[in-house]
């Protein structure tokens, strides 16, 4: 896959329409369809006209179309609408939280561990019962290389006419919603217009402050979000005398808060992302879920083949957009998709649409050595693999052993056949285990503030240290990323870093840390084309390198996605080896230069001199901090000094709450409780230094194996 080859070739994706964010405020709570959808349906309609008129359909198509016609109109007819079956467990549901918990399998640093086989045998009783071999070599026999592959290079005109004779079939549908909506932008103009008559005066949104704390009328409180957007809009011209902007944006919060469901802290967070107006059809539409998409298993077959199949068991579908060759947006599913043939012969997988988006930026090639740091349950791994055509490596990693178990599922039934699976600490373990990757993927864990559609529990369960801890994370693993990677790879050298996050902590932050520490690397295009936006170059006062415009963000109010952040970068010389310095002695440990040996070093002697240039081919000076190890006493300052403006915030004295001085023990009759200091602490050690967890484990797995070695010699 070149780069921005088929950006170029098809072009992006529409722009959002400006109507759609107007379109969402007229939705009301508790609506099925949402407006987005309309408008997404509409953008395809006329996707889908295009590709109709002027094709002609072969004749055995015109047989599947005359089929998924006639399914379409009994449907229409009995205004009954099937959802989509899912799989119980959609594959690319990305891990957030949790995961912090149960890195139980984090082993010692050996590659092929005894868990590792412990979950391939597992495996045989947790899959599906596939007997995959077979099904591997079946699936190979009916389609031969070069015809599954070409599916993933080029989009041929018989595929599109085929897609288009079950659009065909979709757009009496189609219609039907276009009237829906016309009739609703109707109503919308003239509501509208009511409202303009009444600008100049605008309304009285604190009048119903008084009614706070009772049961909100929901509509009421909609109404009131809406006309205070339309005020900070035109404060001028429209707010009361005496009232601030601020005080407008506090209301709007608590509205927010109350109608929508989020904390205090998290709705003003992801507020402050965009104007007032943006940030309300973002809210919107984590509302609403994101539609169904399978991605095609090229290992297994073409989106061409795998179509024609799922529309003959009565599916509705259609391409996921221009911007991917192997994705499929399901809209009517009579079968459950997660348990179709197809499914379990693995010529698929579900998997949100922007999950595609980190692996296109990554763009492994054939015969590479690739690494995916954080790879459970591997809708990311097997679409490497598929890329690769199963050529190479890839080194599907993830630390917690449950969910390693799923990635392997996943790996037999979409057989992959040069993946291996490893259940590792990526922040420890590598490059110490392996380094020299030709590209590495990292799609860290996140708060997941991109998918709040799909996990609702992330309005109120993200607080101020998962916004300290998890970022903390996220740069030991980026550091770990870059380390790994060979900076002489003759076709890589390539690291991409993404989340399911759309806060700036998660992202651009993390990204400006890392270029910090490791001026070895550069930010390069993600090759995505204009789908997207870019990332902030400055946010809240903040002014983070000018190429971070090269880096993509996603929203689900405006490409209808789940909300994603990619950032692709090149690493353009050696990580030098820090000489140990009793600071620094055991991160070293910890942390080894990218080699293409994966040998440790251990003398001077080893360090990689070579010169580190830029972009001009200059020699860079490196002095003065960059290529330090993760510092955890810098994060541990960045962390208390957040805890300190926090209690500020909250009107509490930092010197007095932070140096009380603690009970000794036993000194109360009841457990006191924790203090706010001892709670951060202790969140931060479970949150952020997993690390030590997984140190201790280790240790403890030494300690066993030692005791058992003696037992053994007795
Ligand atoms: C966002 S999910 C990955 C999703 C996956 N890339 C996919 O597309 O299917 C993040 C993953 O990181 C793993 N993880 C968390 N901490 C880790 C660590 N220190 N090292 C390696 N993996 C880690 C979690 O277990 C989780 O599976």
């Amino acid at each position: 896959m070149g780069k921005g080859r088929r950006m170029k070739k098809q072009g992006p994706p529409a722009p959002l329409d400006e109507s759609k964010i107007s379109m969402l405020k007229k939705r009301k709570a508790g609506e099925a369809d949402s407006a987005l959808k309309v408008v997404a349906k509409k953008r395809r309609r006329s996707d889908a006209e295009e590709k109709i008129v002027p094709k002609k359909v072969a004749p055995k198509k015109n047989k599947v179309n005359g089929a998924v016609a006639s399914k379409t109109d009994k449907q229409e007819a009995t205004g009954k609408k099937k959802p989509v079956p899912m799989d119980s467990d959609e594959e690319d549901l990305d891990m957030k939280d949790d995961e912090f918990d149960d890195l139980d399998g984090v082993s010692e640093g050996s590659m092929a561990s005894d868990d590792q086989v412990e979950g391939l045998s597992d495996l045989e009783d947790d899959d599906d019962g596939l007997e995959d071999d077979s099904v591997v070599d079946s699936d190979e026999d009916d389609h031969p290389r070069e015809t599954m592959f070409s599916d993933d290079e080029d989009l041929s005109d018989a595929e599109e006419k085929l897609t288009a004779a079950n659009i065909e079939g979709l757009s009496r549908k189609l219609d039907a919603a276009r009237r829906a909506e016309e009739e609703e932008a109707e109503q919308e103009l003239q509501e509208a217009a009511l409202q303009t008559n009444i600008a100049g005066d605008g309304p009285d949104v604190f009048a119903d402050q008084a009614q706070q704390g009772l049961t909100p009328d929901l509509q009421l409180l909609r109404q009131r979000i809406t006309d205070t957007i339309r005020i900070l809009g035109d404060l001028k011209a429209l707010g009361q005398p005496g009232k601030s902007r601020a005080e407008y944006v506090d209301l709007l919060l608590g509205d927010i808060c109350t109608y929508y469901g989020y904390s205090r802290f998290l709705a003003e967070k992801l507020f402050n992302l965009f104007t007032p107006m943006e940030a309300f059809a973002f809210f919107e539409a984590n509302e609403t879920p994101r539609p169904v998409v399978i991605r095609t298993n090229t290992l297994r077959t073409n989106r061409r083949s795998l179509a024609q199949a799922l529309i003959n068991r009565g599916v509705v579908l259609e391409p996921v957009g221009k911007w991917s060759k192997v994705g499929l947006q399901v809209f009517e599913s009579p079968v459950p998709l997660g348990a179709t043939p197809e499914y379990l012969a693995g010529q698929y997988i579900l998997q949100a649409a922007s999950s595609f988006l980190p692996v296109m930026a990554l763009a492994p090639q054939p015969n590479e050595r690739c690494l995916d740091m954080a790879a459970a349950p591997g809708g990311k791994t097997t679409y490497m693999a598929a890329l690769m055509r199963n050529t190479g490596t890839v080194i599907a990693n993830d630390a917690s052993k449950p969910r390693a178990k799923g990635l392997i599922g996943n790996i037999h039934r979409l057989g992959c056949k040069n993946t291996i699976v490893t259940n590792l600490d990526a922040r420890t373990a590598f490059p110490k285990a392996m380094g020299g990757f030709d590209r590495v993927l990292l799609d860290a864990p996140c708060t997941g503030t991109g998918v709040i559609s799909k996990d609702p529990g992330v309005k109120t369960s993200k607080d101020e240290r998962d916004f300290l801890a998890i970022p903390h994370m996220q740069r030991q693993l980026l550091l770990a990323a870059i380390d790994s990677v060979d900076h002489s790879s003759k076709t890589g050298g390539y690291v991409v870093y993404s989340t399911c996050s759309v806060t700036v902590e998660e992202n651009e932050s993390v990204v400006q840390y890392v270029l910090r520490k490791r001026p070895n690397v550069k930010i390069v295009d993600t090759g995505l084309g204009d789908f997207g936006s870019p990332g902030f170059i400055s946010y809240m006062g903040k002014k983070f390198d000018a190429k971070m415009a090269l880096t993509r963000r996603y929203f689900p109010h405006r490409e209808n996605v789940d909300g994603f952040y990619v950032c692709k970068l090149k690493k353009t010389g050696p990580t030098p080896v820090v000489k140990p310095t009793d600071d620094t002695a055991s991160a070293r440990d910890r942390r080894r230069p990218a080699r293409a040996s994966s040998q440790a070093a251990s003398s001077d002697d080893e360090i990689d001199k070579t010169p580190i240039v830029d972009e001009d081919g200059a020699a860079m000076d490196f002095e003065g901090g960059a290529f330090g190890p993760f510092e955890e006493t810098e994060d541990a300052d960045r962390i208390a000094r957040a805890e300190r403006n926090r209690l500020r915030r909250k009107g509490l004295n930092p010197k007095a709450v932070l140096n009380k001085p603690k009970k000794a023990k036993g000194e109360a009759s009841k457990p006191a409780k924790p203090s706010q200091e001892q709670q951060t602490e202790a969140e931060a050690t479970k949150k952020a230094s997993n690390q030590g967890k997984g140190e201790k484990k280790t240790v403890a797995k030494g300690d066993k194996k030692e005791k058992k070695a003696k037992k053994t010699a007795k």
